[in-house]
């Protein structure tokens, strides 16, 4: 399934790729970082990286900004607000935050793919408030309640 996304390249990203599957089973499109000039990132330091990109997505439906396992294995990368949501109704620049949680500097140049997005359908809700919740395999257990291994 596929659907039409409009989408907006901002003046700073003008020059650099739409996100792009990069494999036909991809979920994930990755995003670049539309930075005018390079970022060091230190051990336990965040940024906030612009991608350049504005959506209107459709309604009912949501984006995630997810982390690159590449990233997080080989610098410790991570988006510390994962997933990011983005809203249907947002129509500012979709925006990265990173952290480094590895040991060295990283440094992320214009261009780099920093994180990618999956477009998720959204399921809303409307409360159907009740006295007392029916009876469960698992009840109240939690946290290890099944077992550890
Ligand atoms: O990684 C992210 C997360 C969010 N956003 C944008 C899109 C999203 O629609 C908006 C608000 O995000 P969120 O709801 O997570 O933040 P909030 O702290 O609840 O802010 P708000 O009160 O504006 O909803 O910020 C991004 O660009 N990148
Ligand atoms: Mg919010």
């Amino acid at each position: 399934m596929s659907i039409f996304i409009r989408v907006v390249r901002l003046a700073h990203g003008a020059d650099l790729p739409l996100p792009a599957y990069k494999t036909s089973g991809s979920a994930g499109m990755d995003l670049h970082a539309a930075i005018l000039t390079s970022l060091s990132l230190p051990p336990t330091e965040r940024a906030v990286i612009a991608t350049g990109l504005s959506i209107a997505l459709p309604k009912g439906y949501e984006g995630q900004i997810r982390g690159r396992s590449g990233l997080a294995l080989h610098c410790g990368i991570a988006c510390y607000n994962a997933p990011g949501t983005i809203d249907s109704d947002y129509r500012g620049e979709i925006k990265v935050m990173l952290i480094n949680l590895g040991k060295k500097t990283v440094n992320f140049e214009r261009g780099d793919r920093i994180a990618q997005l999956v477009i998720s359908p959204v399921i809303k809700v409307a409360w159907e408030e009740v006295y007392a919740l029916e009876d469960s395999e698992r009840g109240t257990g939690s946290f290890g309640s099944t077992g550890l291994n």
